[in-house]
C-alpha cells in the first residue's frame, strides 16, 4: 500500500451485535477499499491471470489483409460468372508470401490458407470443389457467391478496437488477442501481498501426530490455495495458538509488509478468541457480525494501511467466507473489476420447513438433471454443520437463499451460484 493513502475510512460505524445484511458488506468493502498495487509491464506470454492495468487497444486491422479461408484457387467473381468454369492457373501464393497480382480476369491463382487474396481477385474456390484438368487449367464449380472463402482485413479488429480492458483478469484467449493484435507485453497490477494465518490451541499442522482434542489445520492449505493466483503473492504465516501476545506480534510483523491478511479462527467472543480485543487494539475494525451463516462472525479492519479479514474458524465458514467477501477485497484492492457471481434459479430438489428469516444463508449444492423432465435441479448436502469438510467437496456451488426466505419446499425456485462464477474452477477430471 503506498505511504500516506488512506484505503479505508478510519471509522468504525459498525455496533458490535449489529449484524450488517450481506450486500450491505459487499457495498462497504466496494466503497473502503480501493487498488494498492502499482503497475509493470509483462510479457503476453505468461500473463494469465494477471490483471490488466492499462486498456489496450488494436493498433491496425486484424487480418492484417483480405486472404484465402482455404486451400484453392483464388479468382475474380465477376470474370467467373461471366466466362468459362475452366480457369488457367497464373500463379501461386503461399501463406506468408507477399501477394502477388493483379490477376488476370478469367484466371485463377493457387492459394493457401492465410495467404494474402491478390489484387484482382476475390473468392476462393476450396480445392476438393475443383478438378484439375488435363491443360492445368481449373474447373471451378458454378454456383460460388461472390467473396466465398475470403476473409476480409481488420473482420476480427479493426483499428482502435478494445483489445484488453483495465481491472480485467487476463484469460488464455485474452493473450491470444493481444497477440493478434501484435502487442508482446501488457502493463498489469503488480501482485498482492497477502499472509495467511491460522489460530487456535487446538490447531496442528497437516500431516502431523494428533491427539483426540486436536483438529488438523484444513483451513490453511485451503485459504493458500485460494488466495494464491497469478495477481497475488501469498505468505504462509502458519499458525499461532491462543495466545494474545503471539497474535498481535504475527499480525503487527506481517502488517509491516503485505497488503492484506486472513486469519481463521478465534473470530466470536469466546474465552480464547482474541482476534477482535488484537484487532481493535493494533488498528481499526470497521465490520464484525454479519447476518448470514455460515459466517457470521467475520470481521473487517485494517491494520495501518494493512486489511485485515477474520474469518471464523470453520472450515465451511472460511470457504464461503473466501467466495463471498475475501475475493471481493483482494479484487478491489489488486485492481480487478468486482462483479457478482452469476447466479442459476432452479427448482429445489430439497426441503427446509424452517428457516430463520432476516439472515441469508448460504447451503453447499450441486445441480443434477430429473431423470425423468431433464430439468437441472438444485440439491443440497444433506448435513448442514459449519465443520463440515466432505460437504465443501461434494458441493459444486453455493445455494443462496435470501434474507426474507422462511422455507423451502421442493420446487421452490433457489438461486444457484456454481463455485466457477466464483472462480473456483473444476480441474481437467469430470467430476471436479
Ligand atoms: N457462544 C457462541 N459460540 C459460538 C458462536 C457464537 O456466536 N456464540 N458462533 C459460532 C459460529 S457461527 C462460528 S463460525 C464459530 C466461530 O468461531 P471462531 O471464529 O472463534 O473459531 P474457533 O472457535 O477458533 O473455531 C471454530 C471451529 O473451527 C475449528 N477450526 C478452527 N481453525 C481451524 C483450522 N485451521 N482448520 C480446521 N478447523 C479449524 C475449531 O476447532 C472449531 O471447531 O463459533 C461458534 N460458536
Ligand atoms: O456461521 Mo458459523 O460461521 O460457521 O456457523
Amino acid at each position: 500500500m503506498s505511504a500516506g493513502r488512506q484505503t479505508l475510512i478510519d471509522d468504525c460505524f459498525v455496533n458490535d451485535g449489529q449484524r450488517m445484511r450481506h450486500d450491505d458488506v459487499l457495498s462497504l468493502l466496494a466503497n473502503r477499499l480501493e487498488p494498492v498495487t502499482g503497475t509493470t509491464t509483462v510479457s503476453v506470454v505468461g500473463a494469465q491471470g494477471r490483471i490488466v492495468a492499462v486498456p489496450v487497444t488494436a493498433p491496425g486491422p486484424v487480418p492484417r489483409s483480405d486472404n484465402a479461408a482455404v486451400d484453392g484457387y483464388a479468382f475474380a467473381h465477376a470474370a467467373y460468372l461471366k466466362g468459362p468454369d475452366h480457369l488457367p492457373v497464373a500463379g501461386r501464393i503461399a501463406a506468408g508470401a507477399t501477394a502477388t497480382g493483379p490477376v488476370p480476369p478469367g484466371r485463377c491463382v493457387r492459394i493457401f490458407t492465410g495467404a494474402p487474396m491478390p489484387a484482382g481477385a476475390d473468392t476462393v474456390a476450396m480445392q476438393e470443389d475443383c478438378t484439375v484438368l488435363q491443360d492445368g487449367a481449373i474447373a471451378v464449380p458454378a454456383g460460388l457467391k461472390a467473396g466465398a472463402n475470403r476473409r476480409r482485413a481488420g473482420e476480427d479488429f479493426m483499428p482502435g478496437d478494445p483489445v484488453v480492458r483495465d481491472g480485467q483478469t487476463l484469460r488464455p484467449q485474452d493473450l491470444a488477442a493481444l497477440a493478434a493484435t501484435g502487442h508482446g507485453t501488457v502493463s498489469v497490477r503488480k501482485r498482492l501481498r497477502i499472509a495467511i494465518l491460522s489460530t487456535g490451541d487446538e490447531i496442528v499442522p497437516a500431516g502431523a501426530e494428533a491427539g483426540a482434542a486436536q483438529v488438523h489445520d484444513a483451513n490453511r492449505p485451503m485459504l493458500l490455495a485460494l488466495a494464491g493466483q497469478a495477481a497475488t503473492t501469498v505468505t504462509d504465516l502458519g499458525h499461532v495458538g491462543d495466545d494474545a501476545d503471539a497474535l498481535r506480534e504475527t499480525l503487527a510483523t506481517a502488517a509491516a509488509d503485505h497488503d492484506l491478511i486472513i486469519t481463521s479462527g478465534g473470530a466470536s467472543l469466546g474465552d480464547e478468541d482474541h482476534m477482535l480485543a488484537v484487532l481493535d487494539e493494533l488498528g481499526k475494525r470497521h465490520l464484525w457480525q454479519i447476518a448470514i451463516k455460515p459466517g457470521r462472525p467475520m470481521m473487517f479492519g485494517q491494520i495501518g494501511d494493512t486489511v485485515v479479514l477474520g474469518l471464523p474458524g470453520n472450515p465451511v465458514a472460511v470457504l464461503v467466507c473466501f467466495l463471498l467477501y475475501a475475493r471481493a477485497v483482494i479484487g478491489h484492492l489488486a485492481g480487478a473489476s468486482v462483479t457478482p457471481p452469476a447466479a442459476y434459479t432452479l427448482p429445489a430438489a430439497f426441503a427446509i420447513d424452517r428457516k430463520k428469516t432476516g439472515r441469508r444463508e448460504f447451503l453447499r449444492g450441486w445441480t443434477e438433471a430429473d431423470p425423468e423432465t431433464g430439468v437441472l435441479n438444485a440439491h443440497k448436502f444433506p448435513r448442514d454443520g459449519s465443520g463440515l469438510v466432505s460437504g465443501l467437496q461434494a458441493a459444486y456451488g453455493l445455494i443462496d437463499l435470501p434474507e426474507h426466505v422462511d422455507a423451502v419446499a421442493p420446487g421452490d425456485p433457489v438461486r444457484f451460484i456454481p463455485f466457477a462464477e466464483m472462480g473456483l474452477m473444476p480441474g481437467w477430471s469430470g467430476d471436479g
